[in-house]
């Protein structure tokens, strides 16, 4: 390894870094790429399209953040699109990173094998980069104008390539829709300098909900009784429906196409009415105070129900129950009270369930004068609420006996500033489709105790602060969730909710329900999948009884975990502290999602250890197992001429099985599962290697390796397969002792190899640049390798100083490394580098190994092609609940293609 892994420990933390920000204040310095350094090598999925010809560092090299001026790009395109309303103000922002171009070998080269195709069908380029969702009261019109000016957003953020070389704000236009669109123009010139560009309000929610409807996953929901469902909707079957924006005031409009839409009706009874009402009678200071009031109220005590006049009696002739209302607050004309003599909580919910279900039923009315049976709801009067959302789906249920659905969008106060944003045309946004969009949930705000403190968070810095300021404090965080479901009863009647205690969580920025959606063009759907229409990569499903189990497995992995990373940075106080703030940050995820499972959408274990991936990068751990890797590889490699010679004196047959074994035995270097760690003190790599080898017991939990080695081995005089994927997993022995041997025989075979690996580092995992790395210094060993390697563009100058006759002997079959747009120890096939999915459509044979490739996800999806599933079970529950079998078991899964 020596030179080169040096080399490649750089460059993996500088990739790491770059990309490993989720605020747009937090890029890394680009500067050594541009200056002539090691290249810094982008997750192609992010890699922007903007023109960098004659870029240069424009000022201090010294800097941190070091501005790139970027003289030959003309793009004018605004980031920042605006609803004002006549409550909030709806701010939908786009960051993007300046890259740098250089580019490495490894991707030329593929470049060259496979084409420099992205999928992109657009004649202008769009955009990777991030979109932000963010509210203001517009009676703080002056907070937001604050917000856009200190991070530049009219002129592209402030780390924008484009606006420091034109430092002038003459001619930015916003998009802005809304009343306030009208009313504060000239608010935003004075302040600004920019002038708001109107777009039509009905139409911007109409674009919004189109947009998000058929681009984001699990946009939309049911709620019935306290119980959220998430709905796939086909992007194809959308039209027509009814959508209702709940604002201050209701609009309710009729949609049947792209920009094709009536508004049919509304109500001035909405959001504003609640708010408004609400504060005369109860003087709360907040919508959220007088929202969170409700949960502690009895509406009965206002309300006057079926009962109160029937003498506690149902009317059951017309199918009312005893507690139905009546009439709502009807209940106040027959008792000698004051306002002051009823509580506020109970006039809170009372005026909620008032309001709720006459939109309710207004909405249905219209849906049946329209015929139509799908009904959206959006505006910020929802807020994630689940009485709320209740209230409306019973009226809708109740109204259409079942017939007409309530359904409920995640963005539902952002519909108008997305449809907004949308209508940029340069963006190109609208044809984005469902995998080019990634979700992610950064600590965005600084909340605790369920009310927000101060505006999002800027750089890493501000969150680390924050998080230490409350870790002296002892306070616990946790990103905040929505209510508790209420109680309901049956026959249009509600019950009060039920009063668990639970506080309101801050609905702070972007945080209630919605992340920050990352947007990457690159990403395409694997063409391998035999059905993609109803893939799903999580095998076991985690809103259930698994839920607490893993919470717990991976609570209890944390200590370690940030050892490891605080130790991958040198141990230094800076790592110490990100660390913590880390370990604070990860948990508070952990603790809202187990108060609320479907708070950041349908979210599955994949999603789950992929968000302790995000969280790392988040606070900058670009490879929190770097050393270990590095450790482990270099063992690994010594012992490998070894086993190749050991392998090459076996029969063909015997030398597939041991390969097969060796894969296996060599998946127990995994450092995310607590079993192996532990064991890992018991003695060196090469001894437990050797240990878990002998340990191998055919027939294994799941065995069909005899007839994978009847298709390899039958017709001699033909090839088996022309390419093969074979998805890697871990560093060290896995890779180097298990997955380049099998790779050597296939080669062996005339089969080309294409090794697919992570492009951001998790975990121990191998990533896509480390591999040349490993591949060269096992090329030293075997020549099969290093002249597969050479075919394949993996090795610069493999040939030079090889002196032996093989250097004129004929060309072998490629191997190649594609980089598969995860960071993640799990894959999800939806959403593949455009490298791999151009590599995938010759590939006739997929190798899935290890745990989380092929266990916790994909175990149950086929493929078009022939699919080898290897992987050794590390954890005992999993085992048994899978498999029925125990800890170390291993699984050789062959499914043919037909
Ligand atoms: N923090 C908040 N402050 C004020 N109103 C809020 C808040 N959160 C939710 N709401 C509710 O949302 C309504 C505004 O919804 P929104 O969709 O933004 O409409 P508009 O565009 O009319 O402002 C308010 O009338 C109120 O009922
Ligand atoms: C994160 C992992 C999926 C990685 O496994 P791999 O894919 O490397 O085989 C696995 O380590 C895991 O599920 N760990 C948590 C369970 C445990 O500690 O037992
Ligand atoms: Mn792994």
């Amino acid at each position: 390894m020596a030179s080169n892994s040096t080399e490649n420990i750089t460059k993996e933390k500088q990739f790491a870094k770059g990309i490993s920000a989720t605020e747009p204040e937090d890029k890394e310095e680009k500067k050594e790429s541009l200056t002539g350094g090691p290249p810094v090598i982008q997750r192609s999925g992010s890699r922007p399209q903007l023109d960098l010809s004659g870029a240069a560092i424009h000022g201090n090299f010294e800097d941190r953040y070091p501005t790139i001026l970027l003289p030959n790009q003309s793009d004018d395109i605004s980031h920042l699109a605006l609803d004002i309303g006549g409550s909030l103000i709806k701010l939908v922002y786009f960051s993007r990173h300046a890259e740098s171009f250089t580019d490495d070998y490894r991707k030329n080269s593929l470049r060259k094998k496979f084409g420099g195709t992205n999928g992109n069908r657009r004649n202008y380029p769009i955009l990777g980069g991030r979109l932000h969702f963010v509210k203001f009261e517009t009676s703080k019109l002056n907070e937001c104008l604050d917000f856009i000016s200190s991070k530049q957003l009219h002129r592209g953020g402030v780390d924008s390539p484009i606006w420091r070389g034109n430092p002038s704000t003459e001619n930015i236009v916003i998009k802005a829709t809304g009343g306030g669109a009208f009313k504060y123009a000239d608010v935003f010139r004075e302040r600004l300098g920019v002038s708001l560009e109107k777009e039509d309000e009905m139409g911007s929610l109409v674009a919004g909900a189109n947009f998000l409807l058929r681009a984001i996953r699990h946009e939309a929901f049911t709620h019935m009784d306290g119980q959220k469902e998430f709905i796939q909707i086909d992007p194809n079957d959308l039209f027509p429906y009814l959508l209702v924006n709940i604002g201050s005031g209701v609009s309710i409009i009729k949609v049947d196409g792209f920009g094709k839409f009536q508004r049919v009706s509304g109500t001035n009874v909405g959001g504003g009415t609640y708010w408004g009402l609400g504060r005369l009678l109860t003087k709360c200071k907040s919508f959220d105070e007088l929202l969170e009031l409700s949960q502690k109220g009895d509406n009965s005590q206002l309300d006057m129900l079926v009962g109160d006049i029937y003498g506690g009696l149902d009317y059951s002739k017309i199918g009312l129950s005893a507690s139905t209302i009546a009439s709502s607050f009807g209940k106040t004309i027959s008792e000698n009270k004051e306002l002051s003599d009823y509580r506020p909580e109970d006039i809170s919910l009372s005026l909620l369930r008032m309001i709720s279900y006459n939109i309710g039923q207004i909405s249905y009315l219209n849906a049946l004068r329209y015929g139509l049976k799908k009904i959206f709801f959006g505006g910020f009067f929802i807020r994630g609420h689940a009485y709320t959302m209740d209230t409306i789906s019973f009226a809708v249920h109740f109204w259409s006996k079942g017939e007409a659905q309530a359904m409920f969008l995640r963005h539902e106060g952002f519909l108008g500033a997305v449809g907004a944003f949308m209508s940029y045309e340069k963006h190109g946004l609208d044809d984005l489709r469902a995998h080019q969009l990634v979700e992610r949930f950064p600590m965005g705000a600084p909340y605790v105790g369920g009310k927000i403190h101060g505006p999002p968070l800027g750089n890493l810095n501000e969150k680390i602060s924050w998080m230490e300021k409350f870790v002296q404090k002892g306070t616990a965080i946790t990103a905040p969730v929505p209510m508790a479901p209420p109680g309901t009863t049956g026959m249009g009647g509600f019950e009060r909710p039920s009063a668990r205690g639970n506080i309101l969580r801050s609905d702070a920025s972007a945080a209630l329900n919605v992340g920050v959606l990352h947007l990457v063009p690159t990403l395409e759907v694997f063409p391998l999948l035999r059905d993609p229409k109803i893939y799903e990569p999580n095998t076991i499903d985690l809103s259930h009884s698994e839920l607490e189990y893993w919470f717990t497995v991976l609570s209890e992995h944390l200590p370690d975990l940030v050892d490891k990373a605080v130790a991958s940075e040198g141990g230094t106080d800076d790592a110490k502290r990100r660390g913590d703030a880390f370990a604070r940050a990860f948990s508070a995820h952990l603790a809202r999602l187990m108060e609320e499972p479907a708070a950041y959408g349908k979210f599955g274990l994949a999603d789950l250890l992929e968000l302790r991936e995000e969280c790392l990068r988040e606070f900058q751990f670009g490879d929190a197992y770097i050393t270990i890797k590095q450790r482990e590889n270099e063992a690994s490699l010594a012992v490998l001429p070894d086993l190749l010679m050991e392998l090459d004196g076996m029969n063909e047959e015997d030398r597939l099985l041991a390969l097969i074994e060796g894969v296996l035995a060599a998946n127990i270097f995994d450092w995310g599962s607590r079993a192996c760690v532990d064991l890992y003190h018991k003695g060196t790599i090469i001894e437990i290697y050797r240990m878990s080898r002998k340990k191998m017991q055919r027939p294994w939990r799941v065995d069909d390796f005899d007839t994978f080695n009847k298709k390899m081995l039958t017709d001699k005089r033909q090839q088996p397969y022309k390419r093969a994927l074979l998805f890697v997993d871990n560093s060290g022995a896995d890779i180097v002792l298990g997955m380049l041997p099998l790779a050597r025989e296939l080669l062996r075979h005339g089969t080309e190899v294409v090794l697919v690996a992570n492009s951001l580092p998790a975990l121990n995992d191998v990533t896509a640049n480390e591999i040349p790395g490993i591949v060269a210094e096992a090329a030293k060993h075997c020549d099969t390798l290093r002249r597969a390697a050479e075919a394949g563009g993996l090795l610069l100058d493999a040939m030079a100083g090889i002196e032996d006759e093989s250097k004129a002997s004929t060309v072998s079959v490629p191997l190649m490394v594609v980089e598969n747009g995860c960071g993640s120890p799990c894959i999800d096939f939806r959403q593949v580098s455009s490298e791999l999915a151009e590599a995938a459509k010759e590939a006739d044979l997929i190798i899935l190994e290890g745990m989380g490739r092929a266990l916790h996800t994909n175990l149950n999806v086929r493929f078009k092609c022939d699919a080898l599933k290897l992987a050794m079970i590390k954890n005992q529950r999993l085992a048994e609940k899978l498999f029925g079998g125990n800890i170390y078991d291993c699984i050789c899964r062959f499914e043919p293609a037909d």
